[in-house]
């Protein structure tokens, strides 16, 4: 049997008396995209970040190709909600200042990385706006050229779009379709269950810190048998239940086939704006690694400019 491309065994998080993650096992293959869904505060985000190696476990290992993955190697990339842009730079500024401040890549070499990263994502022509002259969705695609440029080998996005206006979400979601069909291992955490059907090749559904459902995704959808799951996607479907639809959208339990069917239309609005990649917002005295930097809010975001 072929070892998986990333293990994480019996993951638990226990933070005072609050058990987050509570024994959480999950394997993936290489070139898999595993959609993790589940209510709000089942552990979804606390996954990702345990995976990144952002906080600490209390039980169990993270293992990719059979090694402890050390942060800051760039085996892991990771997306989140929030975009965390330098503002004062431009698009190519940022991917190529990550570029310096974590490759030590020479500038020109980095410049021109950017360019490519850029382009990959669409952006090629809007490489000299800064992040406020983008549009949010433009931002994500900016911070995932900026996770993509670091070559990651597993890339984890957690709610890449929950910042977005839904007109705005498809391009994102666009691009990680994109990364799919390249064979980039991926696990995304998603409200968008029409996107997590249609991309990932599986679907975990989390609740209260444990893995309840995990198998093919369109299965997982279709089938929706474990009543947890199946009022997870009930409610959900009552959310989205304002769009625009010909059909009339069943308020209660909607049955299987109907369940997957519904789950082809847009997710309604979120609240807030932005989205992100987490590279860290400046270089601390000392060097920094990448991963602990990731995503914390807290970290001072007025970098100078490289120069
Ligand atoms: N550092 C922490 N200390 C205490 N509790 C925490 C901490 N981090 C997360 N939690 C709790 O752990 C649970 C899981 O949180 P997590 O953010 O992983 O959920 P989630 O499934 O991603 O939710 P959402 O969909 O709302 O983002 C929640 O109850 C949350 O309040």
């Amino acid at each position: 049997m072929t070892t998986p491309f990333l293990q994480a065994e019996k993951l638990e998080r226990r933070v005072g008396d609050t058990q987050i993650l509570a024994g959480i096992d999950l394997s993936v293959n290489k070139g898999e995209v595993v959609g993790l869904i589940g209510p709000s505060g089942s552990g979804k985000s606390s996954l990702l970040r345990a995976i990144a190696g952002l906080d600490p476990l209390t039980g169990g290992r993270v293992l990719v190709e059979g090694r402890t993955p050390t942060p800051g190697d760039g085996t892991i990339g990771m997306v989140f909600q929030q975009f965390n842009l330098w503002p004062h730079l431009t698009a190519g500024e940022n991917v190529a200042l990550a570029l310096r401040l974590v490759r030590k890549m020479p500038r020109a070499e980095a410049t021109e990385r950017a360019r490519a990263m850029l382009d990959r994502v669409g952006l090629l022509k809007l490489a000299d706006r800064r992040p406020a002259q983008l549009s949010g969705g433009q931002q994500q695609r900016v911070a995932i050229a900026r996770t993509l440029a670091m070559e990651p080998r597993l890339i984890l996005f957690d709610e890449p779009t929950a910042s977005l206006d839904p007109e705005l979400t498809t391009e994102v979601l666009d691009v990680i379709r994109g990364l799919a069909e390249t064979g980039m291992t991926m696990l995304v955490v998603s409200h968008e269950m029409g996107f997590v059907a249609s991309v990932a090749s599986r679907a975990a559904f989390l609740d209260h810190g444990r893995v309840l459902v995990d198998g093919p995704a369109k299965a997982v959808f279709r089938d929706a048998e474990e009543p947890r799951l199946r009022r997870f996607l009930s409610t959900y479907l009552q959310r989205v239940a304002w769009a625009p639809d010909p059909e009339p959208v069943p308020a209660a339990d909607p049955g299987p086939l109907a369940t997957f069917a519904l789950l082809q239309q847009p997710a309604a609005p979120e609240g807030s704006t932005m989205s992100l990649l987490g590279l860290p917002p400046a270089a601390p005295p000392g060097g920094f690694s990448l991963l602990d930097s990731m995503g914390d809010p807290a970290a001072p975001k007025s970098p100078k400019a490289d120069g």
